[in-house]
């Protein structure tokens, strides 16, 4: 642990509108963040073109938003920023199609560093290699832009061959809305490790694995599934929006004594001194690159062990139970959120098949 907070934070004021001024950013992919950066780059004021392979399903999308669409080349070819918003996986082959399309001085922007920390994508000399990462699903990035609200985010420059590699960087980073909430300046490295162990270990991996262990103990002991559910699902909202807003004491604050008490002391019961260790363990993946290794080859063979899971996850009982509760209660989307939500499933179902 350290008592040191010296990180450095930059604001909408300390970025320079004008480091984007006459120049073209072409924004690769129309996915997550793909979308949510064109988009609020081209609502700033900003010159976008989005990049999308031929026959690319995100075409019909980008139009209707307004966007201009070419190809990854042409688009490439177009701009002095070149935004990398493709998924990690394919940025090695996406890169090596545009590469030759980037000038001295040109950008190379990206909004996570998997592909330059572990050495798939190494950029000449001559152009910069930054990073503006928002620390945030890009479908909030858009939501929060359009709310005026920002999302925080993280700035790196890996390669800055122009000299004003950070500034342009800044100017991207309050174009997307980041800078209203708050930038913080790291390394390619820092947020490539601190990111995958984030996802793996706590964010993604570590919470859907509570939430199902809690679940499963529950329903095996006897209680209804429903009560499962809410208990170790529904209400993790409810409690991680406490923690958002007011940290860990606002939560404490708000719940019961008898839920402190219980939580402050069977909580380590859960989360020990092996639990731990597993953390570190995955943390020593992340920084020696084995877990990169592994997805790369993953996805060299086709994904099968990705796909196997992700559909073990599908089948898991607790989404059967969601999905019936959900329909049942007041609270449930409103018609934008589902179909967005049934057109992100639809998604995920042709990705397994
Ligand atoms: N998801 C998130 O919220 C976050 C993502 N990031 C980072 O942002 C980057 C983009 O991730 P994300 O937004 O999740 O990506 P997505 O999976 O949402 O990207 C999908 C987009 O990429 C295009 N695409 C997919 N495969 C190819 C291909 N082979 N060739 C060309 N285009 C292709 C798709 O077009 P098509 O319709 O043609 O398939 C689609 O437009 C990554 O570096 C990620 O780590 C960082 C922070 C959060
Ligand atoms: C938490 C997952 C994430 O890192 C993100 C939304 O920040 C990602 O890679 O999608
Ligand atoms: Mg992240
Ligand atoms: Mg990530």
């Amino acid at each position: 642990m350290t008592d040191q907070y010296d990180a450095t934070i930059y604001y909408d004021d300390d970025a320079d509108d004008s480091y984007l001024n006459d120049k073209t950013v072409a924004v690769l992919g129309y996915g997550s963040q793909g979308h949510a950066h064109a988009q609020n780059l081209a609502d700033s004021g900003v010159d976008v073109v989005v990049g999308l392979r031929e026959g690319s399903s995100s075409r019909k999308a980008a139009e209707a938003d307004g966007l201009r669409v070419a190809t990854p080349t042409e688009a490439a070819s177009e701009a002095q920023v070149v935004s990398v918003l493709v998924p990690d996986t394919v940025q090695p082959a996406v890169y090596a199609d545009i590469e030759s399309e980037l000038e001295p001085g040109d950008t190379l922007q990206f909004a996570h560093g998997f592909n330059i920390h572990y050495g798939q994508i190494e950029p000449s000399e001559d152009v910069d290699v930054t990073m503006i990462a928002p620390k945030s699903p890009g479908h909030l990035v858009r939501r929060n832009y359009q709310a005026e609200e920002g999302t925080p985010g993280l700035l790196a420059v890996y390669q800055d061959a122009s000299g004003e590699a950070k500034e342009e960087a800044l100017a991207y980073g309050k174009a997307i809305g980041c800078t209203r909430a708050g930038v913080v300046e790291t390394s390619f490295q820092e947020e490539t490790e601190t990111d995958l162990f984030g996802e793996q270990a706590v964010l993604c991996g570590g919470v859907t694995e509570l939430i199902k262990a809690g679940y499963e103990t529950l329903v095996d002991a006897g209680y209804s599934p429903e009560m499962a559910y809410f208990e170790c699902l529904n209400e993790m909202k409810l409690i991680v929006d406490l923690m958002y807003e007011g940290g860990l004491g606002e939560m404490w604050d708000s719940v019961s004594d008898t839920a402190e008490y219980g939580g402050l002391t069977r909580g380590e019961v859960v989360v020990d001194d092996h639990a731990r260790e597993k953390m570190e363990q995955v943390l020593e993946e992340v920084q020696n690159g084995e877990f990169a290794q592994q997805w790369i080859v993953e996805n060299q063979a086709g994904r099968p062990s990705y796909r196997q899971k992700r559909k073990a996850e599908k089948n898991h009982e607790i989404e059967e139970v969601g999905d019936r509760l959900r329909e049942l209660f007041a609270w449930s989307e409103t018609e934008d959120e589902e179909s967005e939500s049934e057109e992100k499933e639809q998604e995920r179902v042709t990705a397994d098949d």
